[in-house]
């Protein structure tokens, strides 16, 4: 089916897009310095499979943290909660998502959650195969079944300029394995972890997967579950509580959706029974989250009542 342009949705678009001014892309990954700052667009999915939209919904985004919520579905159906919570806690920081200083000051030395850098590089360590290419494989699988789309793959250029300069996230690596929380060589892990962040798709695709987890794991087009419910219900909740990274509290109050945010300006929302959301607005606020899509997503929140609480 599909996707139809809709009026309401280009109205709210045309409302927000002024605030694309006021942020900045991303530009400590070279590669995505290079995204159209006045871009915004955004697509919902329904369960049955109807689909509405604003903007140019056909441009390709990175995920970047989005990714984590996908790889911490995979890792805890491959593994189970007890294994991975084992080793990341689900605890929100309050700090910036590459933040450091919890790492050594919070004992023990293991990562508060797997929403910030630390976590999701411990989830990623735990994705199961016997080189990067099969883990990587794997994860891009369970992808394409949540997105309905076996197409999708990962943008090369955008994980080599992030393998190239991540720095932070190789200290990251380092001090988790200094502590035996990862022994893998930092190398293979980071060039896992950087594939992973730029898995790429288009809104579409994004709203597809926030519907599955707005569906409690069910994908009701292929009348089938695709992730079990207590998995769902547990990468729900990181969204609810470390999504929007240290911006989780005021957007569960302004917004209520269970959402997750990237740096490349793509938002996930799963707005629980009804519909997944697709945002792309590579213009971020201060804390790296897309200035306009919160805009956007606060308008249609508040239009449609759409908060959980
Ligand atoms: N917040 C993000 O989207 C961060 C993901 C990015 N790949 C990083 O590790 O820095």
């Amino acid at each position: 089916m599909p996707c139809q342009s809709n009026q309401e949705l280009d109205v709210l678009i045309r409302k927000v897009s002024p605030y694309t001014k006021h942020g900045k892309v991303a530009d400590y990954i070279p590669a995505l310095g290079k995204a159209n700052p006045s871009d915004l667009s955004i697509a919902i999915h329904y369960p049955d499979g109807m689909c509405i939209s604003a903007g140019n919904i056909e441009k390709k985004i990175t995920l970047q943290s989005i990714s984590k919520v996908i790889s911490l579905a995979l890792v805890l159906l491959d593994r189970g909660p007890d294994y991975v919570f084992d080793s990341v806690g689900m605890e929100p920081t309050g700090d910036p998502f590459n933040s450091i200083a919890k790492l050594e000051s919070v004992s023990p030395n293991r990562p508060l959650n797997p929403m910030i850098n630390a976590g999701a590089l411990v989830v990623t360590h735990m994705i199961k195969g016997n080189s990067v290419e099969q883990r990587l494989q794997r994860l891009l699988s369970f992808v394409q079944k949540l997105a309905g789309d076996s197409t999708i793959s990962y943008c090369e250029e955008v994980a080599r300029s992030e393998f190239e300069t991540a720095y932070l996230n190789r200290s990251l690596c380092y001090f988790l394995k200094q502590h035996q929380v990862i022994d893998e060589n930092v190398e293979q892990l980071m060039d896992l972890y950087t594939k992973q962040c730029a898995i790429q798709m288009n809104c579409l695709n994004l709203a597809r997967i926030g519907q599955v987890f707005a569906m409690d794991g069910i994908d009701l087009k292929l009348g089938k579950r695709v992730i079990p419910h207590d998995i769902a219900r547990i990468c729900k909740t990181f969204m609810v509580t470390c999504g929007m990274y240290n911006a989780s509290g005021e957007f569960a109050i302004k917004i209520g959706i269970p959402a997750k945010s990237g740096v490349s300006g793509g938002i996930m929302g799963a707005v629980p029974g009804k519909f997944g959301i697709g945002i792309f607005g590579p213009s971020l606020d201060e804390k790296g989250n897309s200035i306009a899509g919160i805009k956007l997503l606060e308008m249609l929140s508040k239009e449609y009542n759409l908060s959980m609480f």
